[in-house]
Order: C-alpha cells, then sequence, then structure tokens
C-alpha cells in the first residue's frame, strides 16, 4: 500500500484520533455480533502499548444528525472494555469542551470512546467546522475503519487534511488482500457474484470481467441473466431494464476468453416463504407461477468445481434466501466448497457473505472476511475510497 500506517509515525505519549468502523448489529441495548470490534483490536492495542492515548471515533447505524438514545457508543464500550481487558472511558459526545476534559485526564496507554459521530449533521456533510472539531482533540489521525472508507465524512476524510494522517492494520490489511486480488491475482482467479439485484452489482461485474478467468452468478440477480438467455423464469426476481445490460456482458465475457456461469437448475417455489412448496428444476423449466430462490443441485457441483479448480476466489452476495433455511443450500454449498478448498486464497466481500459464512460456522476456513460491505463493493468496482485517498503518501 502508498499510504503511512501507523508503523511509520512515532505516537508516544501522542493523542491518537482513531476511527473505526464499530457500526455493529445490536439488539436490545447489546451488541450481537463484536467481528467489526475485534477486527480493530490490533490496532488498538498497538497503540496503547507504543504509549499514545487512544482517543477512538465510530458511527452506529443512520441517526441523520440527530441524537438517538438507542445508537448510543455505551454496548460498544462496554464490549471493547471486555476484549481488551481494560476500562474504555466513553464520553456523551464526539467533540467539545466535556470532552477535551476527558482526554487531557488520560494517561500514556488509555483508551476513550467518543459518543456516536453522526449524532452530529456536519459529519454525513463532511463539514470542515466539525472536521476541524475533531482535529482539536488529537495530534494524528489513524483510519482503521475500512467499512466507513466509501464515505467523504468528517470523520473518515475531512479530519485527515488537518493532522498527520495513516492508516490501521485493518485498513492496511483490506486494502492490500483486495488490491492484490484486482491488481496481481493468482489465477485461475474467480469470482461469485450473488445477491438480489443485477443494479447493484453493475460496476463491480463491469470491473471484474476485464481481470477474471471465471465468473460465477447466483441468487436473485442471476434471474435476469437467464430472462436474457430466452428461458422463462416465472415469478423470479427480474430487473426488465436490465437484460440487455445482462446480455452485454454474457457477450464481453465471451470476447474475453471469461468463462461465464450460470445457475443449471434452481430450488423453485410457490410462495416467497420458508414452508412454501419447492421442487428442483432444470434452468428452462421454470413454472409459470413459481419463483427461483436457490440454486439448484446440479449447480452446486458445478460451481464447487470451479471454486476446487481455483487459487483466488472472491465471493460477492448469496446464491439464495439463505436467511430461510430451505433455500440456504446453495449458498452454504459455496461456503463449504471454499472451506474445502486447500489451495485456494478465499477472500469474502463482506456483507451477506459475510454473514452467511458466520452463520455456517465456516468463518475460520476463510482466508480473509471483508469487514466492509459497501466499501469493499465499490473497491472492486474499482472506486477509490475517500477514506484511502486522503491518508499520507508513504
Ligand atoms: N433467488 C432470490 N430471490 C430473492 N432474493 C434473493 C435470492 N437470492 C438471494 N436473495 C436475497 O438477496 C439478499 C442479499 O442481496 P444483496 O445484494 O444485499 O447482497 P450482498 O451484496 O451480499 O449484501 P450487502 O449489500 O449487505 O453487502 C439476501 O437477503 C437474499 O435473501
Ligand atoms: O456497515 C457498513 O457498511 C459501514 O459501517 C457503512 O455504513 P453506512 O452504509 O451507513 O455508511
Amino acid at each position: 500500500m502508498n499510504k503511512q500506517t501507523v508503523r511509520d509515525i512515532d505516537v508516544k505519549g501522542k493523542r491518537v484520533f482513531c476511527r473505526v468502523d464499530f457500526n455493529v448489529p445490536m439488539q436490545d441495548g447489546a451488541v450481537t455480533d463484536d467481528t467489526r470490534i475485534r477486527a480493530a483490536l490490533p490496532t488498538i492495542q498497538y497503540l496503547m502499548e507504543q504509549g499514545a492515548k487512544v482517543i477512538l471515533a465510530s458511527h452506529l447505524g443512520r441517526p441523520k444528525g440527530k441524537v438517538v438514545e438507542e445508537m448510543r457508543l455505551t454496548a460498544v464500550a462496554a464490549r471493547l472494555s471486555e476484549l481488551l481487558g481494560k476500562r474504555v472511558v466513553k464520553t456523551d459526545e464526539a467533540y467539545g469542551d466535556a470532552v477535551k476534559a476527558a482526554i487531557a485526564e488520560m494517561n500514556e496507554g488509555d483508551v476513550l470512546l467518543l459518543e456516536n459521530v453522526r449524532f452530529y449533521p456536519g459529519e454525513e456533510k463532511n463539514d470542515p467546522e466539525l472536521a476541524k472539531a475533531f482535529a482539536e482533540l488529537a495530534d494524528v489521525y489513524v483510519n482503521d475503519a475500512f467499512g466507513a472508507a466509501h464515505r467523504a465524512h468528517a470523520s473518515t476524510e475531512g479530519i485527515a487534511h488537518y493532522l498527520p494522517a495513516v492508516a490501521g492494520f485493518l485498513m492496511e490489511k483490506e486494502i492490500e488482500v483486495l488490491g492484490k486480488a484486482l491488481s496481481n491475482p493468482d489465477r485461475p482467479f474467480t469470482a461469485i457474484i450473488g445477491g438480489a439485484k443485477v443494479k447493484d452489482k453493475i460496476g463491480v461485474i463491469e470491473n471484474l470481467l476485464d481481470k477474471v478467468d471465471n465468473l460465477i452468478i447466483g441468487g436473485g440477480l442471476a434471474y435476469t441473466f437467464v430472462k436474457a438467455l430466452g428461458h422463462e423464469i416465472g415469478k423470479s426476481l427480474l430487473e426488465e431494464d436490465k437484460i440487455e445490460l445482462a446480455k452485454s456482458f454474457m457477450e464481453k465475457a465471451k470476447e474475453k476468453g471469461v468463462n461465464f456461469y450460470m445457475p443449471v437448475d434452481a430450488v423453485v417455489a410457490d410462495a416467497f416463504a420458508n414452508d412454501a412448496n419447492k421442487k428442483v428444476v432444470n434452468i428452462d423449466e421454470i413454472p409459470s407461477d413459481w419463483e427461483g430462490l436457490d440454486i439448484g443441485p446440479k449447480t452446486r457441483e458445478l460451481y464447487r468445481d470451479v471454486i476446487l479448480k481455483s487459487k483466488l476466489v472472491i465471493w460477492n452476495g448469496p446464491m439464495g434466501v439463505f436467511e430461510m433455511d430451505a433455500f440456504a443450500e446453495g449458498t452454504k454449498a459455496v461456503a463449504q466448497a471454499l472451506a474445502d478448498a486447500k489451495d485456494t486464497y478465499t477472500v469474502i466481500g463482506g456483507g451477506d457473505s459475510a454473514a452467511a459464512v458466520e452463520k455456517f460456522g465456516l468463518a475460520d476456513k476463510m482466508d480473509h472476511i471483508s469487514t466492509g460491505g459497501g466499501a469493499s463493493l465499490e473497491f472492486m468496482e474499482g472506486k477509490q475510497l475517500p477514506g484511502v485517498v486522503a491518508l499520507n503518501d508513504k
């Protein structure tokens, strides 16, 4: 990576404003998945060991510039304290005199967590005044919030203009793994793209078609491709206005010598429900009043073979409605194939695919699970991430 990291600066005795992505799932006031908190620990612990005063900042949810009680970071601070085995002071605001006073009390190695930065309208507007108010709290800025790096906000981008700005270890790892895949991949290189809509994956499919050897399509978006081939798809998800685009992707794949894999069979159901009637049909035999909710067994075998023969696989988006057990088998089969592919470097592109490998208990079998959903998608589209661009060059 051509950006400076925490290794490139001296933080001893310094106040370090460290942006993390603690946007974690919560239920009834408790953190239900602490993956993102654990992912930031290497940077936090390093800063503590180096004798920095660690001031952490994060958003949680989308409070739209107002204080929303359920989106306070109090439970996150408690979980972080447990993980660090050390008290984490949590302030009720994210800048201002009370925060400055709390920081003045800090000793080297102490950790403080600011309140949700999205409680202030200036955060998402990237207001320079708010960015300066954050910068006033510290001597150095560290960005370890890969998951929010696609947002040009005051705490992810603006502040970097007012302080020496470097990347944390999580940010560095995410950029290195995803960057290597896109610029210098081990081959055969396979991308698996699933999820609900073609619309959300246009950029990533376009960019990856220039780079991969194999492109595997699954999930709801596959049906627009099936339709583009001239087959009936019953009540399956269809984006009429993307049929031509789907055709052009298939043509481009042919021109570029990319193997384009589509489902050859599907699990169809007579309703969008776990207890619906379901059956397996060939992809060109979907009955008119049924909908495809998962890839079928022949497709699972086909995709497994491609995965096992690959040296690098990137996966983004589930193969079916995996939240319902009745339609989770396709997503599970892909996750299992990735887990079994010992000579393959496996990268999970965040979001629902990461949730799926967690759900199936296969997370520890993957080489890299991105902590970014939207951020990893934008990175795979070949876009520059503002939170990274703003950091100091090496
Ligand atoms: N055949 C299908 N029909 C309808 N919905 C489907 C189908 N296959 C998958 N889905 C749904 O697609 C959703 C995931 O799509 P999405 O595009 O959000 O994926 P993602 O990119 O992994 O997620 P994220 O945006 O969180 O990164 C899941 O909720 C899943 O139930
Ligand atoms: O969960 C995420 O993808 C990041 O934390 C960014 O959140 P946002 O989509 O609300 O900006």
